[in-house]
């Protein structure tokens, strides 16, 4: 579903020039659960925001759904993100001035994409936050509020979910609940690319992937 060639990534501020990905070749395929490891500054979150079209690599191609994301415009980038992935962060990404409901809905807002409302209802049954669908963010637990980032990324039904640290700042329990989420969607058909510092991922993943410096190394 995704292969990714030569893809190198610098930054380049002023003097300095960092260089955060290396000549990176890689190829998912559909249905797999991939972690990315590795130290900090390693350039996982920049290998998630390239997969996603949200930051343009300096060289190298990448195909997507039989699309190269390079070639396409910044509009049609948009619609990429809009409708084939389902992003997931550390720090939820909730709009704090709207409630459950309509942050689950924000893809609706934004982009136009059709939601059902009977899908939202469905969804957030699943996650166990049915009885929290007027709250705001900030009446929320942390593991409610990734609840909800999760129901937002999935509404849109994605082919691709891209989850940067998505159980960090979650204990134990809720990283189990995160995890088993994203686990069901994969064993639906669905894809997950994760980038994780933690183990208790490991057992969920179907491959793990380590970046050091910004090269791959595994
Ligand atoms: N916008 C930017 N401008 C300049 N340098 C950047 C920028 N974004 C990332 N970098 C640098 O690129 C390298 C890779 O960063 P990246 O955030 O991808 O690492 P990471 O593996 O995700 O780290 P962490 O685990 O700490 O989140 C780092 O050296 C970082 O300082």
């Amino acid at each position: 579903m995704l292969e990714i060639q030569n893809i190198s990534k610098q930054f380049n501020s002023g003097k300095s020039n960092v260089t955060a990905l290396n000549s990176i070749n890689l190829k998912v395929e559909t249905s797999e659960f991939l972690l990315i490891k590795g130290e900090s500054g390693s350039g996982k979150s920049t290998l998630l925001f390239i997969l996603g079209g949200m930051l343009q690599p300096s060289s190298g191609t990448i195909v997507v759904n039989d699309k190269d994301l390079c070639k396409l415009s910044e509009k049609e980038r948009g619609s990429y993100r809009a409708n084939e992935i389902g992003f997931v962060f550390q720090s939820y990404h909730l709009l704090p001035y709207l409630n459950v409901f309509e942050n689950i809905m924000l893809p609706n807002t934004l982009t136009g994409a059709q939601i059902n409302e009977a899908d939202v209802f469905r969804i957030v049954e699943e996650l166990g936050i049915k009885d929290r669908l007027y709250h705001k963010p900030s009446q929320l637990s942390a593991g409610e509020k990734q609840r909800v980032a999760l129901a937002r990324a999935l509404i849109i039904n994605p082919s691709l979910i891209l989850a940067d640290e998505p159980t960090g700042n979650l204990d134990e329990k809720n990283t189990i609940d995160v995890m088993n989420y994203l686990k069901a969607y994969q064993e639906k058909g669905g894809t997950v690319i994760m980038v994780t510092h933690g183990h208790l991922a490991d057992t969920y993943a179907t491959r793990t992937i380590r970046l050091d410096k910004g090269q791959l190394i595994t």
